[in-house]
């Protein structure tokens, strides 16, 4: 038995004559809550669909659930591992209903066809959209949603099947101030609950790391800056580094805050 629940050997990825991601290694641990961290274009998403295990590196070895990538099945990863992301957003059709949007999960499905739920499905699903504050939309259709309710239903989805690794691809992007706090407070809870599956979130901003979380890795140009712990990685000289201007950070509550050196 390891404990490792995502682990990148060297990985590279490269699409024409861009190297997108360069010689990343990274060991992703049970119990750990991981954040992706960097300006546009530094690799985030493309290191969260290496650990959706449906992008595979251009070199390196990349090893999910303790298996190499091309072991597991494609079903079962569906069902082991959750996504929320934009790109997925983008697959749920408008008129679905919210419940469905969610309980289609539990079978790695997008859409409702013929599968038979029963009331444990049911359940759950309400009880996830409660946990995110928006269990009275359960009738209404995905399409009628804003976005920040939209970005809630999305994170409840990818819980539905009860995954090992939990991937979110901005959940915060396009929130206003209220909605991003509430979805922080939610996934605080989800990653003080021992329960949980294993946390990798992808954000440009330290207000969006949750309370909670354990760790970073710190992107710029597809190169890894660091990772490790937070208090070890979100010092102002490493995040200045990946942002490429003088930060100074700042930590109260178990959140974080940067802004931009006085000259
Ligand atoms: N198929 C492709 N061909 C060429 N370049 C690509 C391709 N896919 C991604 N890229 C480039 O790879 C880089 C990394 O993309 P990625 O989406 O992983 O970055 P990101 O850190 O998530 O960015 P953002 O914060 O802007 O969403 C970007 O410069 C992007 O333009």
């Amino acid at each position: 038995m390891t404990d490792e629940v995502l682990a990148l050997d060297n990985v590279s990825v490269t699409r024409g004559d861009k190297t997108i991601i360069d010689s990343i290694s990274l060991t992703v641990r049970d119990g750990e809550r991981w954040v992706v961290l960097g300006p546009n274009g530094a690799g985030k998403t493309t290191v969260l669909q290496l650990a959706t295990g449906r992008m595979y590196p251009t070199s390196g070895e990349v090893h999910i659930l303790g298996e190499k990538l091309g072991r597991l099945d494609v079903a079962e990863l569906r069902s082991r591992v959750g996504l929320a992301s934009s790109a997925l957003e983008g697959r749920i059709q408008g008129r679905e209903r919210v419940k469905d949007v969610v309980m289609t999960a539990a079978y790695g499905m997008i859409g409702r066809w013929r599968e038979a739920y029963d009331d444990f499905d049911e359940t759950r699903a309400e009880d996830l959209l409660a946990a995110f504050g928006v269990a009275h939309l359960a009738e209404r259709t995905f399409g009628t949603l804003s976005e920040g309710e939209r970005k809630r239903v999305q994170v409840a989805r990818a819980l539905m099947s009860d995954p090992e690794l939990l991937l979110l691809d901005e959940p915060a992007g396009g929130l206003d101030l209220g909605g991003r706090e509430e979805l922080m407070w939610a996934l605080t809870e989800i990653a003080g609950d021992h329960r949980s599956p294993v946390i990798m979130l992808v954000t440009h901003h330290v207000e969006e790391i949750p309370a909670g979380f354990t760790h970073a890795l710190l992107l710029r140009n597809g190169k890894k800056v660091a990772d490790g712990p937070l208090e070890e990685t979100l010092t102002p000289h490493l995040l200045s580094e990946t942002f490429g201007l003088e930060l100074e950070v700042e930590r109260h509550r178990g959140r974080w805050a940067a802004r931009a050196a006085r000259r």
